[in-house]
């Protein structure tokens, strides 16, 4: 416990307030040239909050010597140490004995040229004889200077460093002077007022500590949202504003008969390969689609024959694949590879209440995870999210499909969207959709889409007049375009750093 009264602390605080009572203001490089700069700085800090003294930091050039400028200030200047040479020799030197007295035949070199220019030394016949009787070696003064003082005049400064005898080097110092409390004494400061002080009346003299309010509070780690989940958040808005109802998505893995067969995605079609899809291998099948809710009476046999019949040999005016379709490899189980899965268990679902008396229009949509078995890279994970949508109804038409997709992106700012035709197996026409993106300046692809067919829809038992349009985009790209995250494996996966997560902009809850 801390105890009442005026004890003093001394230490480097009190050294500071010393050295202002002879000086004032003090540059901390100079009179605590060895102190390290954060020793300084926290005792400067207990000074400034208790208004001794005021500081601010100051950013310096400090010249330094080179290693050769080390080697002239204790042994002279190389012209120096050639008059100092032929000036000790009675009758001059050769330029070889020169060379042998100095030891160093760079020094004697530059050193010659050097005193012939400032005519200390001459020619005379083969020898070198001095001029005068002493020189001032004022390159030896000048380096002495810097290596006390770290400064000179800047014409020395700059005609030393462009012989590169010196470096500039940034240093930073606190430039210090008394405060309005200056004193030389630091008095014990109070920071509680306990019971022995008021029982003894030591809290009448006491100095008590003011709070400081600029002080920081303690680091609270406080949760904080994926950037993927605040970007689906607004995707989800988007979608309840157009009237969508969100799709139960929690199921990750799924029958190959929902993931492709209700889709029209014949058996030995690539998607479907080990290198594309991961299957499960324990449980390695599923039973056989059941009941989609207990009251539910619809007759499951007629739709699997219905699949089974437009994969073989066609049916609704198709004329099939062609080959022989197997209810075992439809039960094989995957972990889904797209929300069209999700999207064809939700229509299937759509026919039954049709069946019901009651009629569409539907618009669904899901955001959720799927799975394929890609190699990994910068752009591509084996995991990442769809954004799927599905809107049924009577009338719809392709230029529709257009129109909506213009209204959708366009709540997501972006505009201009071009259409490219593309391949589904279950949608006719299929579109690619692409925007110009400003930031990329680029045209970028951001969805696919199309109108589902009828292979798929009347299978069902979905009425041949309706139109249902389907798209889809994956939900990794948009966030990594807005929030300028360039390797996916920031965003997902075991390779997420927390600290980002917690530091990036996209987890505020604000809007941004
Ligand atoms: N399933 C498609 C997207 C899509 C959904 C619905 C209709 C058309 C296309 C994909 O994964 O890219």
């Amino acid at each position: 416990m801390a105890s009442a009264g005026s004890s003093s602390t001394g230490g480097l605080p009190l050294e500071i307030l010393q050295a202002l009572s002879k000086a004032d203001p003090i540059l901390s490089s100079e009179t605590f040239a060895q102190v390290p700069f954060e020793s300084i700085k926290a005792a400067l800090d207990r000074l400034s909050s208790r208004s001794m003294v005021t500081y601010q930091q100051v950013e310096r050039e400090e010249a330094a010597l080179e290693p050769e400028a080390e080697t002239i200030v204790s042994h002279g200047s190389h012209e120096a140490r050639v008059f100092d040479a032929v000036h000790k020799a009675m009758g001059g030197l050769s330029i070889q004995d020169l060379e042998k007295e100095i030891g160093d035949k760079n020094v004697a070199k530059l050193g010659q040229g050097k005193a012939f220019k400032a005519k200390w030394i001459k020619k005379d016949g083969d020898k070198i004889v001095s001029l005068v009787d002493s020189v001032d070696d004022v390159t030896r003064d000048q380096l002495r200077t810097i290596q006390e003082k770290r400064t000179h005049e800047p014409k020395v400064i700059a005609d030393l460093k462009k012989r590169k005898l010196l470096k500039l080097q940034k240093t930073f110092s606190f430039k210090i002077s008394k405060g309005p409390k200056f004193a030389l004494e630091i008095v014990m400061e109070e920071t509680d007022l306990t019971a022995e002080m008021l029982a003894s009346g030591s809290w009448k003299t006491a100095t008590f500590k003011p709070y400081n309010f600029n002080a920081l509070g303690a680091d609270q780690h406080a949760g904080a949202l994926h950037p993927l989940n605040k970007v689906r958040q607004e995707f989800r808005q988007i979608f309840f504003e157009m009237g969508f109802t969100e799709m139960p998505t929690s199921q990750f893995v799924e029958s190959g008969f929902w993931n492709f067969d209700a889709l029209f995605v014949p058996q030995q079609h690539p998607a479907r390969d080990l290198q594309d899809t991961f299957y499960v291998s324990d449980p390695k099948k599923a039973g056989r689609p059941g009941p989609v809710s207990p009251d539910d009476g619809r007759d499951y046999d007629e739709y699997l024959e219905n699949v089974k019949t437009v994969h073989e040999n066609g049916k609704y005016g198709s004329i099939g694949y062609r080959y022989p379709w197997s209810e075992d490899e439809s039960l094989r189980l995957v972990l889904r590879t797209h929300t069209t899965a999700v999207s064809a268990a939700m229509l299937f679902k759509l026919a039954s209440e049709y069946r019901g008396g009651s009629s569409p229009p539907a618009r669904y949509f899901s955001i959720d995870r799927v799975f394929r078995n890609e190699s990994v890279d910068a752009t591509h994970l084996c995991e990442f999210h769809q954004v799927e949508g599905v809107i049924a109804e009577f009338g719809l038409t392709l230029g529709g499909l257009m129109d909506f997709m213009e209204i959708f992106f366009a709540k997501m700012g972006l505009k201009n969207l071009k259409f490219k035709p593309a391949y589904n197996p279950y949608t006719e026409p299929s579109m690619e959709i692409f925007s110009y993106h400003e930031g990329l300046g680029k045209i970028i692809e951001i969805g696919n889409s199309g109108m589902f067919r009828p292979e798929m829809l009347e299978a069902m038992g979905l009425p041949r007049n309706l139109r249902v349009y389907g798209f889809g985009l994956g939900l990794e790209r948009p966030t990594m375009i807005k929030y300028g995250i360039s390797n996916i494996r920031e965003l997902l996966g075991h390779q997420v750093d927390l600290n980002f997560i917690e530091k990036n902009p996209a987890v505020r809850l604000d809007k941004d």
